[in-house]
């Protein structure tokens, strides 16, 4: 496996700058705990601990957004992990930034001000561009190392995540390694038996896109979710499009990639587990299901997959030594659409295989419906990262790590 140094290389009492991604939700114009903070706290504790000074930046939101706001909160979020204040900074390279990180001491934690509220961050250009920008260029003389925890950014050409491992020594951080030891243990099959992937989710390009990179390293795709519905209609089966004409789920998703879906199909039809039936909303509100031959999406909205099958989906689960998913099998937000979901990521937790569950909205559903994180080998904080990296894009930030290692 192509591979990178880690923070287990770094020389001692180090001046690091850490690239992290806190990118999170924000609700009038708070910002919301969740797992990226928990996860990110494990190598700044560790840094901290180890005694070196350590910097932090990170991006929040896009310019023009609600969620486009100041890292200040962060800051306080990210210390309540790590059991230690830390510092914060409302600028980037500035004179203010420099003076604060200059003053550091050994094991203190700064955080720099959101990177986006650079210009020299955001245009998407190559990494010796970035790499002469002001930005990289003024911070860069103030540190020994620069650290990528950011797998879930790694996806962006930014200043922050390109431009530095071009002018210091580089290094991967404990969740930039653990995603990426996840996610190619698939690309490369290091498994013996039965290897499946559960898919769903709203994007069939995303199902198309692992399909084609990963066809041939998995054995079963279980299927859910609107492209799902996609694959049923290639089956001939009345689904897969839209009722409502202000509704945009289905018809350009097919119109866009009917020959790919029914060519799929065709290829890999003993590779691809599709539903039995649908459930949807009856006139009571209660969840109600039709099988595949009473399928009628000119007058229902289809939100889950049938009780059959979960049922169906359940033992190749439970027979299988590695299982990915990627994507909801329904609604699960709503109690009611959450069976097909709820069943496959219990089996899926039940089961001693390798396990990953990945995609943003997807792994929520483990605490949403009280199951426990550590049943899992691997829940990604990645959402457009994970997605890449299975369907066989390279992640420049990932790249670059990999460059300066060798
Ligand atoms: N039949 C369906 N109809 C509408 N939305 C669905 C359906 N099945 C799944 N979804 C939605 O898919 C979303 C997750 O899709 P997606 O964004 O592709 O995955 P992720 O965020 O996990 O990568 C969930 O929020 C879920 O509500
Ligand atoms: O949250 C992120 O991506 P994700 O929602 O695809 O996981 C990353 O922080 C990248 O953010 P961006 O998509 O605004 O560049």
């Amino acid at each position: 496996m192509a591979s990178f140094n880690t923070i287990d290389d770094l020389d001692d009492a180090q001046r690091v700058l850490v690239r992290l991604d806190l990118n999170s939700p924000v609700e009038d114009g708070d910002v919301q705990d969740n797992r990226r903070f928990q996860r990110h706290a494990t190598t700044v504790k560790e840094l901290a601990e180890a005694g070196h000074r350590v910097v932090l930046m990170a991006h929040q939101g896009r310019p023009g957004n609600d969620t486009f706001v100041s890292l200040d909160q962060h800051a306080d979020i990210l210390g309540g992990y790590i059991d230690r204040e830390i510092q914060f900074v409302d600028d980037i390279y500035g004179d203010d930034a420099l003076d604060a990180i200059d003053s550091l001491e050994a094991g203190e934690v700064l955080l720099l001000e959101n990177t986006r509220m650079s210009d020299d961050e955001l245009p998407e250009e190559a990494p010796e561009v970035k790499a002469e920008t002001e930005f990289v260029q003024t911070l860069a003389p103030h540190f020994d190392a620069y650290i990528n925890d950011a797998y879930s950014a790694a996806h962006r050409k930014h200043a922050s995540l390109v431009g530095f491992p071009l002018v210091l020594p580089a290094f991967a951080g404990r969740v930039m390694e653990t995603e990426y030891e996840a996610n190619t243990a698939i690309a490369n099959r290091e498994f013996d038996g039965q290897v499946t992937m559960v898919v769903g989710g709203t994007k069939a390009t995303d199902v198309i896109g692992v399909m084609e990179t990963l066809g041939d390293k998995i054995d079963t795709f279980c299927m859910g979710g609107i492209a799902s519905h996609l694959f049923l209609r290639a089956a001939g089966y009345d689904v897969g499009y839209d009722r409502h004409e202000d509704l945009d789920l289905y018809d350009t998703q097919w119109e866009n990639n009917e020959e790919i879906i029914q060519e799929l199909y065709e290829e890999r039809r003993d590779q691809i587990k599709l539903p039995e039936g649908l459930a949807y909303e009856d006139d009571d509100g209660e969840r109600a299901e039709h099988t595949n031959e009473e399928l009628d999406a000119a007058n229902y909205d289809y939100m889950d997959i049938s009780e059959a099958t979960v049922e169906k989906y359940d033992p190749i689960i439970r027979d299988s030594d590695a299982v990915f998913l990627k994507g909801a099998l329904g609604v699960f937000e709503d109690e009611i659409f959450s069976t097909g979901t709820v069943g496959a990521v219990k089996a899926i937790a039940e089961t001693d295989c390798f396990s990953v569950v990945g995609g943003g909205d997807t792994s929520r559903s483990i605490e949403m419906y009280g199951m426990d994180e550590d049943d899992f080998d691997h829940v990604s904080i990645a959402g457009g990262a994970y997605i890449r990296a299975l369907t066989g894009d390279d992640l420049p930030g990932v790249e670059l790590l990999i460059d300066a290692a060798n």
